[in-house]
């Protein structure tokens, strides 16, 4: 066979093993979590839309919820702010929460438009569309950090609505509180509340780093399969910082609230959602219930 043939017939195969993963998750709705720490490089932002893109295509039902909390920190910056965190989440006085809405924004048109233009219709929306999102004061650790809300109720028929009319839902994590006052989500803790509400089959983290690591000063401690006991050890214990705290507590509430698959992701991996949900290559961190495998039965 000629060397020509033999790689059309390699590319049949790739498709034809992506079947089961295509007849499993077929109308099934996947929420990506895609964050600022992902989103620096825009070869691989155009890789990450296009994977999200072709899930649609091929007839799963992908909702994106953004952050850009790098962005956010920038822009905070340079209106002569200095940007500051508390376990993760972003203390948000009135002007910041005027740069991070802007700045949400702005990155969501410009997922919108790129999801556009690979011919897949997108709608691109925040927290505040039709009561999508209602929040109230969140607390850290009993402390007051301004304007940073936990997700109370998700309007889930604003998300139904756009996934039967086939249009990818854009969702970024800013929403209203009883009085109809604006406040900033952690973009997981987002994701985390739409993924539970409408019970998505996989709720997939995509951020800057390979996965959990038991010592973040050492790679070769990345973890695979992390069960959730584990995962609460390793928070009290202190391995798990910034960032990574509130998307940990997220992947456990999620699990234990109807989400069937949570994973972390490596974003900076060229078509990493791809490469977990069509194959078997188990990249990543899987957060799992109990003693379940991340690989599916008879893999
Ligand atoms: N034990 C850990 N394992 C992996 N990452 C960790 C750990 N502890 C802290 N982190 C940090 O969490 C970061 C991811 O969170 P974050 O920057 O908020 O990402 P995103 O913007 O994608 O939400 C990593 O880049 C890493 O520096
Ligand atoms: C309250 C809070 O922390 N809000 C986040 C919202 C954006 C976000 O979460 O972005 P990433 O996913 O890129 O981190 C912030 O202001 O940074």
């Amino acid at each position: 066979m000629d060397k020509n043939m033999q790689q059309y017939l390699d590319k049949a195969q790739v498709l034809i093993e992506a079947l089961p993963y295509i007849q499993r998750f077929n109308r099934k709705i996947i929420v990506v979590k895609y964050g600022g720490s992902a989103m620096v490089d825009e070869e691989l932002k155009k890789q990450v839309i296009e994977d999200v893109t072709l899930l649609k295509l091929v007839g799963f039902k992908p909702i994106i919820v953004h952050g850009g909390g790098k962005e956010i920190s920038r822009w905070v910056g340079k209106v002569g702010m200095e940007p500051q965190f508390i376990n993760g989440l972003r203390v948000t006085d009135e002007e910041t929460m005027e740069v991070a809405e802007m700045v949400l924004g702005k990155v969501n048109k410009s997922l919108v438009q790129m999801v556009e233009e690979l011919g897949v219709h997108a709608i691109g929306i925040s927290g505040k569309d039709g009561g999508l999102l209602k929040v109230e004061k969140k607390l850290s650790n009993g402390e007051d950090i301004g304007f940073v809300g936990e997700v109370r109720q998700v309007n889930t028929d604003i998300i139904y609505d756009l996934l039967e009319k086939d249009f990818l839902p854009i969702i970024c994590p800013v929403g209203l509180d009883e009085h109809y006052n604006t406040y900033n989500i952690n973009a997981d803790d987002a994701a985390c509340a739409i993924a539970r509400a409408v019970k998505a089959e996989k709720l997939a983290f995509l951020t800057d780093i390979e996965g959990v690591y038991k010592d973040p000063s050492d790679p070769s401690t990345l973890i695979s399969e992390l069960r959730v006991r584990e995962a609460r050890k390793l928070m009290a214990e202190g391995y798990i910082e910034g960032g990574m705290l509130p998307k940990l507590q997220n992947c456990i509430d999620a699990i234990e609230n109807g989400v069937s698959r949570v994973h972390i992701l490596d974003g900076r991996i060229a078509h990493c959602l791809l490469l977990e949900i069509f194959t078997n290559k188990g990249i990543g961190t899987a957060i799992l219930h109990g003693e379940e495998s991340r690989y599916y039965h008879g893999e």
